[in-house]
């Protein structure tokens, strides 16, 4: 291999579930193995590695919420905009090139890396290699692969070393027939799993075969297109029995939480905000919303927050927060999965820390606390590794060489190929979680310590507040649907004459919330960890005026099922609010946009609702019952929350123009988020549709229009851009979650 001049490069990424995380770390690995100086990062440690003097960058970022950039880079975009603002041209000096991950299914489709990009541009920093864009929606392979093949070229060239390294480039062709039998010959930990005990089947997890079609497999001379097998980057070594024995009495005094074991750790992390640091909390009460025969089993539970903690937090979260609960794997699934594994109790659960396998392996970042801080296997599958994440191929790549069987091997190949490609998608339809994916190959045997290095990191679940600190300052309140559903999968083997006989239901189950239903359950609960998130996106009410002043601003909220939680703390402030200046009387509007199933099945926060309206606190309620015509006609309510908007369209499109109202939505992203979108935009359309001079000083305000100027004043494209203006100037704030 050819040293580089200037072979520096960095890759960095924000991630908020592992996607990028683990796509990133891939092309640091290979950046490694072709010989450049490469180091991987995640954003918000730019302080720790120096982001301002780097020339050469790889940027791996996805996008989450509502075009939101993961949390764990929220620290460099402040950074980024101070640096920027101070000088103009900070980032001449960078090369630079962008991997966005994303979903079309949302509005801001790959909204971080589309922002750097054009932040990073107008710093002036240079793209060396164009911007990738991958949709998850459709498969993030068929982008990030060839985005990655193309990289090293490019990478060469401005790294400027003339030397073009080809090994490894492009579609990997591997013969059926020459392939070898691995028998899990990468062992990475010092664990060395006994064979599986006779009674350790995890039968108590209601497992789900997979129903896969392999049939096209017997056709094949080869495949092409599998990824390359990772190296293996974390040891693991036991504690010696002096260390095994101080870690179990310190385990002791944890074991009435229910959270990861090293959770002090955790909570004497110093965020960049205090406010931020996790604590341990009590769920105090819960009760069910929904009543027998709802389409979903809304839950209403409390979480005490401890005096310790609510002074912590207090006067520093708002009603429109957001927390973060800590919650692990279901216990049946790790026991089912030590078990398949072949790992017996007493070894599941021996203490033990991770190193690097080789100095210049880089262990993922949320697994280097292990370095430092010992766990058992047990415990980091429970609480460090996404055991339901929907599977990726470099993992069925690593699982292919644990096969004991060449019939495995060569199907685990085939699904991580380009052949396999219709069967890799239908492998993630249906939702395995990773012990469903090993049982289906049963002599695939690898070590734990491999898994858990190659699965996505189990990250916290989060929920909006929905009381205000007015109403309780001690007390969290959440409001959340249990989820459980069910997916028809097509057994691939029946005929199509018996084809409705052949749909198999398969249940399957959300990882928080029923654990948190659970608890609740308990006579005694016990604590959980949480942690406030940070409020990026502002969604918050605008802070109260000086006591006397007229508040002018109007605010609609959109809030169908328990998109209506943060609305509920919206109208607590504002309750406060009045009861503290009641000359507020004749308040500004507040229209509240709701929606259901069945007006008698899941009217969530009814009552709260009803009295609010009665108080005069919240000036309208729009209610929509999306299965229930006889409450629809009854009361001449609309279905959907859009149809609702779209009936009052003149009311609504005068307050935002005219009235400078805010327009707040919360809830699911796919669909209502859109569907939303869209409704403003033909409300805007429709409104101005007969007021061209306002739709021509509106369009004066947004980029020139690309295509043909459109008949209308103002066409749907430049609707959509004034929504998007409105976001940026945060008049439309929108919560969205998947
Ligand atoms: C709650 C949620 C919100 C999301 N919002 C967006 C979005 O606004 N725009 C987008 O392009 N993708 C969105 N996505 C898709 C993610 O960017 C995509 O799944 C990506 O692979 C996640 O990468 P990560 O695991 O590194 O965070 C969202 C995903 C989730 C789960």
């Amino acid at each position: 291999m050819t040293a580089f001049v200037d072979d520096c490069v960095a890759v960095l990424y924000a991630s908020q579930t592992g996607n990028a995380e683990s796509i990133s770390y891939s092309v640091y690995e290979e950046a490694v193995r072709r010989g450049f100086g490469a180091s991987w990062h995640v954003l918000d440690d730019y302080d720790k590695f120096g982001f301002d003097s780097l020339r050469t960058v790889v940027f791996v970022v996805s996008t989450t919420g509502d075009g939101d950039p993961p949390d764990n880079s929220a620290r460099f975009w402040r950074c980024l905009r101070k640096a920027t603002r101070a000088d103009p041209a900070a980032y001449k000096h960078l090369r630079y090139a962008v991997l966005g991950l994303g979903d079309t299914n949302y509005s801001n489709f790959c909204n971080t890396a589309q922002r750097l990009d054009k932040q990073l541009l107008a710093a002036g920093a240079t793209a060396f290699y164009p911007k990738g864009l991958a949709d998850d929606g459709t498969g993030l392979e068929e982008v990030v692969e060839p985005w990655i093949a193309g990289l090293w070229p490019a990478l060469e060239r401005v790294a400027r070393c003339g030397s073009a390294d080809s090994s490894g480039a492009g579609a990997l062709a591997e013969s059926l027939a020459g392939l070898a039998v691995g028998g899990g010959t990468d062992a990475a930990a010092d664990v060395t799993p006994p064979p599986p005990t006779a009674d350790s089947a995890g039968a108590a997890y209601e497992f789900q075969p997979l129903l896969l079609d392999f049939r096209p497999l017997a056709a094949l001379k080869s495949i092409t297109g599998a990824p390359r097998v990772p190296p293996i980057v974390c040891a693991g070594s036991f504690l010696d029995a002096e260390a095994e024995s101080r870690y179990w009495s310190a385990a002791v005094q944890s074991a009435a939480a229910a959270c990861p074991p090293w959770h002090a750790e955790l909570e004497a992390s110093a965020p960049h905000d205090a406010s931020l640091a996790p604590f341990l909390a009590t769920v105090a009460s819960a009760r069910q919303m929904t009543s027998a025969g709802a389409l979903k089993r809304t839950l209403l539970v409390d979480i005490a927050l401890p005096a310790a903690a609510a002074g912590h937090v207090r006067g520093r979260w708002h009603a429109g927060d957001a927390f973060n609960v800590f919650a692990p794997n279901d216990g049946r699934l790790v026991a089912g999965l030590l078990a398949q594994l072949g790992v017996d109790a007493r070894t599941a659960q021996r203490p033990m820390l991770l190193r690097r396998a080789e100095p210049a392996t880089e262990m993922p970042a949320h697994l280097r606390r292990f370095g430092s801080t010992p766990a058992s296997i047990q415990d980091m599958l429970t609480w460090s590794a996404d055991l339901c994440a929907a599977p990726r191929k470099q993992l069925l790549r690593v699982l292919a060489d644990c096969c004991a069987e060449p019939a495995d091997r060569n199907r685990l190949l085939y699904l991580c190929s380009k052949q396999g490609a219709a069967t890799f998608d239908e492998l993630r339809r249906q939702r395995p979680s990773l012990l469903e994916v090993l049982r289906a190959f049963p002599s695939c045997k690898p070590k734990a310590a491999r898994l858990l290095e190659l699965l996505p990191p189990l990250a916290p679940r989060s929920y909006s507040i929905c009381n205000a600190p007015a109403a309780s300052d001690a007390t969290w309140q959440i409001a959340f649907n249990v989820v459980e559903y069910e997916l028809e999968v097509v057994d691939p083997f029946s005929s199509a004459e018996e084809a409705s006989a052949a749909v198999t239901r398969v249940r399957r189950r959300g990882l928080c919330t029923p654990w948190l239903e659970e608890l609740a359950r308990r006579s005694a609960p016990p604590q959980i960890l949480v942690a406030l998130r940070p409020n990026l996106n502002a969604f918050r009410l605008p802070p109260p005026l000086p006591a006397g002043a007229p508040d002018r601003r109007p605010v609609i909220m959109v809030g169908p099922g328990t998109g209506v939680a943060p609305f509920i703390g919206f109208l607590q402030q504002r309750a406060s609010e009045l009861a503290r200046d009641p000359a507020r009387a004749a308040a500004p509007l507040t229209w509240l946009f709701f929606g259901c199933g069945s007006a008698a099945l899941d009217y969530l926060f009814r009552d709260e609702l009803r009295a609010k309206v009665d108080a005069g606190v919240l000036g309208r309620l729009s209610a929509c019952f999306s299965r229930d015509p006889d409450a629809c006609a009854a009361s001449g309510a609309a279905r959907y929350v859009q149809d609702a908007m779209l009936r009052h369209q003149d009311e609504i499109a005068d307050l935002m123009l005219n009235r400078d109202a805010l327009l707040y939505v919360c809830g699911d992203a796919k669909g209502m988020g859109k569907d939303v979108n869209e409704a403003m935009a033909t409300i805007l359309c429709g409104y101005l549709a007969s007021r061209p001079d306002r739709a021509r000083e509106l369009a004066a305000q947004l980029p020139p229009a690309k295509g043909p100027a459109d008949a209308a004043p103002l066409t749907r494209d430049q609707a959509l851009q004034l929504l998007t203006l409105w976001a940026s100037r945060r008049r439309y704030l929108r919560d969205l979650w998947a």
